[in-house]
């Protein structure tokens, strides 16, 4: 399944002929436009051995073209109006051969499947394959996936880097189904914090396993975890007429929970209730649970597909380009912002607003808002170390921005602070760590710092955190979240498992939950342009030291 097959190869290297012969032509032609008037600027001093070689060509530079090189350009013709017949939005004849680029082989992060040790049903795939009786309502999907259907990993690329990438399984509907779709017996289950969004997943979890493949029925298992032990929370049947209308509504309509993981309790629950397909919604906590449901059920032989959706406000999952909610989440904090902003504007002499946003081990709600808003002075994340005193220091620069302007405005991250206020031990239900309250300790300690340089503060603390997380999602995770359902049940019904659904490179994929726990939660990278740009929106002393790569996961990825 993971491999790429000769003839892909054959292709893949051919495109690759065909575009760098394209690319080179393209640039001599354009060497050729500028040649009258062209002065020398810096950044071609630097050409690679094969521009120089190129410009070598032209005519007029190099007067002996050789029957070899007319030959050589005439391919290289062919192969462009070929490209600008496949191409015909024209930026063929923009392309410049890059000859330090190179990708020359292609790895897949490999999925695991069912039929590794299950044999699967093998039904030919079609849209509403469910309405057995009703093949008028069927229809072809437009575009199916294969094994050889990826997504490039690392987009970004530099001269002499190695010449491999790792690239994702893109997400979608597969020619055949592994499990007969009419007999598929699901269950959604959400864990841990609120996040808006997750009553579109289940809506589009229900209805894609429904009205697309027509699924026997389908479970909503309450409370997180618990819910697959506790009967005081029993399942509820989830069908097309109770999930109408629920993406209008925050939270989750099947609840959720943290801690209470029971792997045999899960496992009898599974059994029993004849489950093939569990998709959980949660973190990476959750996730790590669920990779756990997924090896047993290998271990056991049973054909159970276990698909996972992350769901963070946090934004801490390693590998996809966000989780969603997390835009939902900056939005809304924008209106907190702003109220701070009034508060500090309007409560003279030197109003100082403070909000709180979430995020336990990474500031992205943080510095996403505050570089949205543009209102923010002072924007303090558990990533960049807080100091309070100094050249440095914060309370200095806030002296200087309340001179400066009148009034403040402050962004902290929940987690940020620990280095002065110490690492909490208490710990929540899923292991998680209690944090202190950096921002309440923030408004008493600027309180202390003014006064005693008489210069009086109405210091305002906003805690607007879990209003945050608790709305409906917007039209961006609307739409994110519709694509994540229903990529979840095409990978499920395809008979992929311990896998989760996520965007990365802005393509719907599937990952195997193994690597995407790996590193996760991920933070932002302090040394990286992120953290520049809050700064220079801010103007505060940049206070970031390196962070070793090898005790955390720093993110590489684009956020919104
Ligand atoms: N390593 C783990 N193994 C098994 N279950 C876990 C693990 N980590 C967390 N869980 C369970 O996953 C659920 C959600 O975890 P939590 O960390 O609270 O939220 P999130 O999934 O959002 O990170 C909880 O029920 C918790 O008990
Ligand atoms: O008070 P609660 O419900 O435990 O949630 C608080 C935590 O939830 C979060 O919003 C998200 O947490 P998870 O993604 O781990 O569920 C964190 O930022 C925050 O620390």
């Amino acid at each position: 399944m993971a491999s790429l097959d000769a003839r892909e190869f054959t292709v893949g290297a051919a495109a690759g002929f065909a575009l760098a012969m394209c690319a080179a032509y393209a640039y001599q032609q354009r060497e050729r436009k500028r040649d009258t008037a062209r002065k020398p600027i810096g950044r071609r001093r630097s050409l690679t051995s094969d521009q120089s070689y190129l410009q070598g060509q032209r005519s007029d530079a190099r007067p002996h073209h050789t029957a070899a090189v007319k030959a050589w350009q005439r391919a290289k013709d062919d192969v462009l109006s070929q490209f600008r017949a496949k191409y015909p939005a024209g930026f063929g004849s923009e392309l410049v051969l890059l000859s330090q680029i190179k990708v020359d082989n292609v790895f897949l992060l490999p999925v695991p499947h069912l039929s590794d040790y299950h044999e699967g049903a093998d039904l030919p795939n079609r849209m509403g394959i469910g309405c057995a009786n009703k093949e008028e309502l069927q229809q072809s999907y437009n575009k199916l996936m294969g094994d050889q259907d990826v997504i490039i990993h690392d987009i970004v690329r530099k001269p002499n880097a190695d010449p491999v990438t790792t690239a994702y399984l893109r997400a979608g509907p597969r020619d055949v189904t592994h499990f007969n779709p009419c007999k598929v017996r699901a269950a959604i289950v959400t864990c841990g914090g609120l996040c808006p969004g997750l009553n579109n997943v289940i809506q589009g979890i229900v209805r894609a396993l429904i009205s697309l493949y027509g699924a026997e029925k389908v479970y909503g298992v309450r409370g997180g975890y618990q819910g697959f032990s506790d009967p005081n929370f029993p399942p509820v049947e989830l069908t097309l007429a109770n999930v109408v209308g629920l993406q209008h509504k925050g939270g989750t309509m099947i609840g959720t929970g943290r801690g209470s993981f029971d792997l045999d309790k899960t496992m009898g629950f599974l059994k029993q209730n004849r489950i093939s397909q569990l998709y959980v919604v949660g973190g990476d906590g959750t996730h790590r649970a669920a990779n756990k449901i997924a090896e047993e059920a290998r271990r056991l032989k049973l054909n159970i597909a276990v698909c996972g959706i992350p769901k963070t406000i946090d934004n801490d999952i390693d590998l996809i380009d966000r989780a969603f909610g997390f835009n939902t989440a900056v939005e809304e904090a924008q209106a907190a912002i702003e109220s701070a902003q009034t508060e500090a504007r309007c409560n003279l002499p030197n109003g100082i607003g403070i909000v709180k946003l979430m995020g336990r081990h990474s500031g992205f709600i943080a510095v996403h808002a505050t570089m949205c808003s543009g209102d923010v002075d002072l924007c303090l994340v558990p990533e960049v170390p807080v100091v309070m005193d100094g050249p440095k220091g914060c309370l200095p620069h806030l002296e200087r921005v309340l001179d400066r302007k009148g009034f403040a405005v402050i962004v902290v991250a929940e987690g940020a602070g620990e280095e002065i206020l110490g690492r909490a031990v208490e710990v929540d239900k899923g292991g998680n760590r209690k944090l202190p309250e950096l921002g309440k300790w923030l408004k008493d300690e600027i309180g202390t710092f003014f006064d005693k340089r008489g210069k009086p503060t109405t210091v305002k603390y906003i805690d607007p955190s879990y209003m945050i997380r608790s709305v409906p999602a917007n039209a961006s995770d609307a739409i994110y979240t519709a694509l994540l359902a229903q990529n979840a049940v095409h990978g499920a019904m395809a008979g992929y498992t311990a896998f989760s659904v996520g965007m990365a490179n802005n393509r719907l994929v599937y990952i195997p939950i193994s690597s995407l726990v790996k590193n996760s939660p991920r933070i932002m990278d302090p040394m990286g342009r992120t953290w520049e740009r809050v700064l220079s929106v801010t103007g505060q002393p940049n206070t970031a030291v390196k962070i070793d790569s090898t005790s955390a996961a720093i993110s590489t990825r684009t956020i919104i």
